[in-house]
């Protein structure tokens, strides 16, 4: 079993067209079928080896200045977190560049890394780009185009750059778990990573089913927000990271689209009637993520937090 491959490189891809009512109807589908699919586009070769080229440079300064990068408000920015063998960064605002310049650059490197700062921004603005695209096929699919704008205009694009360490020491060719099975709460995620495999998605039957994604691609999710948002009438799929004893590491550099605090996400009255009725509560994200991350509520998702 696959995650379905859809075609966006076609950079006149325009709503109105013939070619974008088509690739919007797979959109559909695939994230009916898996609250997945893998989106290709041409566009991302031109920063494939920038990025993976600044995350090891990132990766490889000392553990004592990444550590720098660490922020008063959990979850919010500029994270790094070490676990299961594997580093992370967050950083909130990342279409902005000045923001990837505060919070990341002028931190890690005080004397200045201009093509560190211009190779995430690219990245960044490359995936945002495709993001707002199949945002709006799934807004008009359901006839609540009108609300794009609106959504979009609120979105906050944190990027999360993750290396996994290989394993050149284990002694096992079972695959290890690397990222714990979990459900993200934003809106819509865009992975895009280096050769190494890992990502492994689970079917509404219970199957984990390894999502391959060519070197021209994104993975494309759905969050647990869009889902709440769309009344649950599309699923957010759970996910974890499994991967096999290699000795190379596994870069991913995830962009996720998440609504900024202070913005209600509220379902749209169109979506709820006699067979729909209202599933969940207006929420704000950010007193979500203040919620998830206070002791008591650690493994609390989002659907929990505001199910009616
Ligand atoms: O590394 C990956 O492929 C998945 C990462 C992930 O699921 C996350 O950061 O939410
Ligand atoms: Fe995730």
């Amino acid at each position: 079993m696959k995650v379905p491959v859809i075609n966006f490189s076609n950079e006149d891809l325009k709503p109105g067209t013939l070619e974008w009512d088509l690739v919007k109807a797979q959109v559909r589908q695939a994230i009916h079928e898996y609250g997945c699919f893998e989106a290709s586009f041409g566009k991302i070769l031109e920063v494939q080896k920038p990025l993976f080229g600044a995350m090891e440079e990132l990766f490889d300064l000392p553990l004592q200045t990444k550590q720098l990068c660490v922020s008063d408000k959990p979850l919010r920015g500029h994270v790094l977190r070490v676990g299961l063998n594997s580093e992370r960064i967050l950083i909130d605002d990342a279409n902005v560049a000045e923001s990837i310049e505060q919070h990341l650059t002028n931190i890690l490197w005080p004397q200045g890394n201009s093509n560190f700062s211009k190779t995430l921004f690219s990245f960044s603005e490359i995936a945002s780009g495709l993001e707002k695209k199949i945002r709006r096929m799934i807004l008009e699919s359901f006839g609540v185009e009108k609300y794009a704008d609106e959504l979009i205009d609120s979105t906050n694009y944190k990027l999360r750059l993750i290396k996994y360490e290989g394993q050149t020491n284990s002694q096992s060719n079972e695959p290890t778990l690397r990222a714990r099975a979990h459900y993200d709460p934003n809106m819509v995620t865009l992975l895009y990573q280096n050769e190494i495999n890992g990502l492994e998605i689970q079917t509404k039957h219970g199957e984990w089913i390894s999502v391959k994604p060519s070197p021209d691609s994104f993975i494309v999710m759905t969050g647990e927000s869009l889902s709440v948002w769309l009344n649950g009438r599309l699923p957010s799929p759970n996910h974890r990271v499994m991967m096999v004893t290699e000795n190379k590491a596994r870069y991913c550099a995830g962009l996720f689209a998440a609504p900024k605090g202070g913005y209600q996400v509220k379902i749209p009255e169109e979506l709820v009637d006699e067979q729909n009725p209202l599933m969940f509560k207006p929420f704000d994200f950010e007193e979500f993520l203040e919620f998830h991350v206070s002791k008591e509520h650690l493994s609390a998702g989002l659907k929990a937090y505001c199910t009616i």
